[in-house]
């Protein structure tokens, strides 16, 4: 096997992953390994470089300093091969409010070379992975918050990604329809097996349905492991007595990040974020 196709059996590999804008550095020398199988939840305050690093291993931004893999595939070479293994659900609007459900999901099955014969079957099978097989033929702009977000799924899907990456899932819907997203997507990677990068303000999200979450501020992981380590972490740091009760996610995201926080909404809601959702439902 060459450099390039090394698989290494992880399914991100970052390392010393550095993107700047002019004189802003969003990624600083990241270091960071999804592996194959789980749901990893990148959190950070607002700025702290998630989207950037993300768009990097999605080869929307090119690679300019460090290490990008994807399932052993060289992000800054063979960009084509890279995309081919992942499904992406940007925080943007990316479903069309003039089409319905099954047009939108027909255009990126096209877009994503899923074979013409097997392509009404596999659209098919992506609008009822994410529950939407009654409203399939109607237009997208009749759909709720939740319904839209659910869409975008099904068109991340129906290429049959080996990682799906998600920024922001659910910013902006109601809790009933958070867990809605939510669900879905365990019940596609129960089936399947796909490795879930997802990026998160919610930390009871975090804490409920990610595997190993990492902790981004100012460009670079500072914490990382499974929710249930963190809190336990923190707890010891405190020299907290066996009976207190852990503290939670959220506490260890402002034990880390602390004054980054301060500088932002005041608490993980992204306030741009939540006003780009609302113009994308509206
Ligand atoms: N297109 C751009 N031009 C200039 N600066 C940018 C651009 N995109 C991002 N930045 C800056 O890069 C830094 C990281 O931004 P990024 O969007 O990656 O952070 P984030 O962690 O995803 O934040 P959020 O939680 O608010 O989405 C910030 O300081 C941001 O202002």
């Amino acid at each position: 096997m060459t450099a390039t196709t090394r698989d290494t059996g992880d399914a991100v590999a970052c390392t010393g992953l550095a993107y700047a804008f002019g004189e802003t550095n969003a990624v600083d020398g990241l270091d960071l390994t999804v592996r194959e199988g789980e749901v990893f939840g990148l959190l950070g305050p607002n700025g702290a470089g998630k989207t950037t690093a993300i768009r990097c291993i999605t080869t929307l931004l090119p690679v300019p300093a460090g290490m990008v893999r994807v399932f052993g595939q060289d992000a800054a070479g063979d960009r084509m091969a890279v995309r081919r293994l992942l499904g992406y659900v940007p925080q943007q609007l990316s479903a069309d409010a003039s089409l319905t459900g099954r047009e939108n999901v027909s255009l990126f099955a096209r877009v994503f070379d899923v074979p013409r014969r097997e392509r009404a079957a596999r659209v098919g099978q992506a609008l009822g992975a994410v529950g939407l097989t009654d409203a399939a033929d109607r237009l997208a702009g009749t759909y709720s918050g939740g319904m839209v977000r659910r869409l975008e799924l099904a068109q991340a899907l129906v290429s049959a990604p080996r990682l799906l990456i998600l920024d922001e899932p659910t910013i902006g819907l109601d809790p009933i329809a958070r867990t809605g997203v939510w669900e879905h997507i365990g019940a596609v990677r129960a089936a399947t097996g796909m490795t879930v990068l997802v990026t998160t303000h919610y930390m009871d999200e975090a804490d409920q349905y990610c595997d190993r979450v990492g902790l981004m501020h100012h460009g670079r992981i500072r914490a990382l492991g499974t929710p249930a380590e963190l809190r336990q972490g923190l707890s010891e740091r405190r020299g907290a007595e066996a009976t207190d009760p852990l503290p939670t996610l959220e506490d260890v995201f402002r034990d880390i990040a602390g004054s980054g926080l301060e500088t932002s909404s005041g608490d993980f809601r992204d306030v741009r974020s939540t006003r780009r959702t609302a113009r994308r439902v509206g």
